[in-house]
């Protein structure tokens, strides 16, 4: 059985087991609820939390996870990310008081608390810089008020909790985080993995295509069928119109209505939009 371990709390839990269900795998109604055997998929979940996938996932114990690519790096487990699933987007950022750092170097001798003291280790270290470094489990927001810290680093995605806390973000995001699946470093996964791979890229690519059919009069195809490649070429087929084919192709979903447009400009009619709603690529 492939043994695959999904958050059972916080920001990417809901989002990874409904991934799992597009994805045709069962999944628990009961959040308490912390192994499930999907027999007919011969997978068995393990709902754990997401700070202590990667660990498991190195260690050899379980054979995939998904968690964020931040913890990932934080916790130095031997795992690699194999798929980025487009959820779960953050990034990571120093904070301190409203105006009282302009720059990293300003942290020279400074407190910071984070909930993620692998990754703002690793990057003081790399920039030269000597600072202490406190882990906190999280509300680090808070830690500056009540004197613990003169920084934080923390993980942002709207800034409304920073705000909230009077603090401001300073010098570059120290990375860009989302939900992962992970795998152990040079690890023989067994075989059903592969079918793993597969319905999960079917789901994250009928997420973000669409299938756009239209007519177009044949001495118009090259330039349409330019703006709509498709995959491996659009499926041109004739018409039942003299001069006219029918096209179809999937296209990104994303600026799907600037091309419709496009299309209409260069004489396509009768265009268009579909959802997929599952495939294999
Ligand atoms: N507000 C957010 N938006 C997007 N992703 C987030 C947000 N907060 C955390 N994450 C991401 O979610 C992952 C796990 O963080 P999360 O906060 O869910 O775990 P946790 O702090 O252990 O759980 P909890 O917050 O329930 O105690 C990390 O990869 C992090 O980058
Ligand atoms: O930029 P925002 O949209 O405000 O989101 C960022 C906040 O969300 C997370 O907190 P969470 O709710 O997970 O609490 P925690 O700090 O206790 O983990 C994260 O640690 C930040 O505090
Ligand atoms: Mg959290």
């Amino acid at each position: 059985m492939l043994r695959i371990a999904v958050p059972n709390k916080g920001s990417l839990s809901v989002a990874a087991s409904e991934l799992l269900r597009e994805a045709g795998y069962r999944q628990r109604d009961d959040s308490k609820r912390l192994t499930l055997i999907d027999e007919e998929n011969g997978v068995e979940f393990f709902y754990l939390r997401p700070r202590d996938i990667a660990l498991y996932v190195g260690e050899g114990t379980l054979d995939i996870g998904i968690t964020g690519r931040d913890l990932l790096l934080d916790s130095g487990a031997k795992a690699d990310e194999v798929i980025g699933l487009g959820f779960g987007r953050s990034r990571f950022h120093f904070a301190g008081r409203a105006g009282a750092f302009t720059s990293v170097e300003e942290l020279r001798g400074k407190r910071i608390a984070t909930s993620y003291v692998g990754v703002v280790s690793a990057f003081l270290e790399r920039e030269g810089i000597d600072a202490s470094v406190t882990r906190l489990d999280g509300a680090v927001e808070t830690s500056i008020q009540l004197g613990v810290a003169d920084a934080i680093a923390d993980v942002v995605e709207t800034g409304s909790t920073m705000r909230q806390a009077g603090l401001e973000i300073f010098g570059e995001p120290i990375m860009h985080s989302e939900a992962v699946v992970i795998t152990r470093s040079g690890a023989q996964l067994p075989s059903a993995y592969e079918t793993f791979r597969r319905r999960l890229d079917g789901v994250l690519i009928a997420r973000s295509y669409v299938m756009m059919d239209y007519d177009i009069r044949a001495e118009d195809l090259a330039q349409a069928s330019a703006m709509t490649p498709g995959l491996e070429g659009p499926t041109v087929s004739p018409l039942h119109r003299e001069g006219w084919v029918a096209v179809r192709a999937m296209v990104p979903r994303k600026g799907s209505q600037k091309l419709m447009d496009d299309l209409y400009a260069v004489g396509a009619r009768a265009i268009l939009l579909t959802e997929i709603n599952a495939c294999r690529i």
